[in-house]
Order: structure tokens, then C-alpha cells, then sequence
């Protein structure tokens, strides 16, 4: 039995633009009434707990990809060390017209506009041995902290919460959301995710954004999984 479902926020409840789905806020209270909902997103801390606030979902949440864990009522913590994203924005900086957005309210990530090859610029940062990598969510380039992602911070919230993998279930549409698919139990992808993401889902709805988020929760009460 799933006892808590990972959620992801842009793309997956929201449309490509980041505007709420009406559709998805329903699905989302429908899976409120039945499980935990814990959402996990690169959006920062203070966006995502206003979003925890007005969806009814878990104040334990993981925000800037893992980055930041928020408890419950209590603190947030700290999960990775924002030096080695200042140290790789700074290297980038030399060779690409990198340019940060939203930098003052962010913790532990940064964001950049895309616009420079992540690939080779990845391979620079693996050059130069800054243990920083670039993840795009389809809405942002995040330059992350290697050692942490949304399964590394979801694995934590798990132990914490005595959730085991055969109890979390994940939701997303981006290659940000691979990490926690890698340690949830049941894993679904919306319509509009990437291929990299559907591949490793156990199911994928033919519907997009919040619409698909919505397929998904009915799927998963469908077949008594919650
Ligand atoms: O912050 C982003 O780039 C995207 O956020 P998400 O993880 O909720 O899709
Ligand atoms: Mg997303």
C-alpha cells in the first residue's frame, strides 16, 4: 500500500507555462484524503511551502532539487553546501555568457539561463573537479550540488518518516524527477514528460500536465494502490 506519493510541481501540476492545473489542485485533494503528499521540486523553498499551504499537502517537502528539506511545522535544513554552486557559476561564467535568475531567494542551487551547451559544459565542471553537475527541468538550468537530487533528499524524508520504497510513489516530468523515480516504488510519468523519464515509469498517463496528474491519481486508487 502506498502510504506517500512524491509529487513534482512544474509540468506535472502545472501546464508548460507554471500555471496551476484546476484539474490537477482537484486530483490533488482527492490524494490528499487518502495518503501523505510530499511535494519535491527545484522551485525554492518559500514558493514551495506557499504551494504546501494552499494545496493541503505535507509541510515535510524537499525543495531547489533536493537541496532543501522542510519538516513539517519545524526547520528546514540544508541538505547540500551552496559554495560549490558558487564556485561552478563562477568557472562557467569564464567561458559562457551564464547568467543567474532568481538567485536571491534560492539556498542551495543556482539558476541560469540556458542558452550554452550543458553537456560540454558538464564535462568543464568534471574537468576542472568541481563536484557540481546541471540539471535541466525543463523550466530552468540548475546548477546542483553533485551529492544531492530530489531521491537523495527524498531518500532521507523516507528513513525519517519510516516510509519504505514499496510505500512512496512519484509523480514528475523531467529528467530532474529521475533521482526520486530511482527510489520510489511505484513510479508515473504525465504525458508531457521526457522520454528518459518515461522509461523508467511503471505507468504513463495519455493525458498531459494536470490533466494526466489527475489520470494518474484515479489510476492509482483504480487498482488499490491507495
Ligand atoms: O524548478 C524547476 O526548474 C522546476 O520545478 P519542478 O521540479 O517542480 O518541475
Ligand atoms: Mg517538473
Amino acid at each position: 500500500m502506498i502510504r506517500a506519493v512524491a509529487i513534482d510541481i512544474d509540468g506535472t501540476i502545472t501546464d508548460d507555462k507554471r500555471l496551476l492545473s484546476p484539474v490537477a489542485v482537484e486530483a490533488v485533494s482527492r490524494l490528499n484524503a487518502l495518503t501523505e503528499v510530499i511535494l519535491v521540486t527545484g522551485n525554492v523553498h518559500c514558493f514551495s511551502r506557499a504551494v504546501a499551504v494552499l494545496l493541503g499537502t505535507s509541510k515535510t517537502f524537499i525543495a531547489e532539487n533536493g537541496g532543501v528539506v522542510s519538516w513539517g511545522e519545524g526547520d528546514m535544513e540544508l541538505l547540500s553546501d551552496p559554495a560549490i554552486c558558487q564556485e561552478a557559476y563562477r568557472s562557467l561564467k569564464e567561458v559562457y555568457p551564464v547568467k543567474k535568475k532568481d538567485s536571491r531567494y534560492r539556498i542551495t542551487d543556482l539558476v541560469v539561463e540556458a542558452g550554452f551547451d550543458l553537456e560540454e559544459a558538464a564535462s568543464l565542471l568534471e574537468r576542472w573537479k568541481i563536484p557540481a553537475d546541471l540539471v535541466d527541468s525543463g523550466f530552468a538550468v540548475h546548477i546542483k550540488d553533485r551529492m544531492v537530487n530530489k531521491g537523495t533528499a527524498l531518500t532521507k524524508v523516507m528513513e525519517r518518516l519510516g516510509l519504505s520504497r514499496e510505500e512512496v510513489a512519484a509523480v514528475g516530468d523531467s529528467k530532474s524527477d529521475l533521482p526520486m523515480f530511482r527510489v520510489a516504488g511505484f513510479r508515473a510519468s504525465v504525458g508531457n514528460a521526457v522520454s528518459e523519464l518515461k522509461e523508467e515509469s511503471d505507468y504513463v498517463s495519455d493525458q498531459d500536465f494536470g490533466p494526466g496528474f489527475s489520470d494518474i491519481v484515479d489510476f492509482m486508487a483504480r487498482e488499490d494502490m491507495i
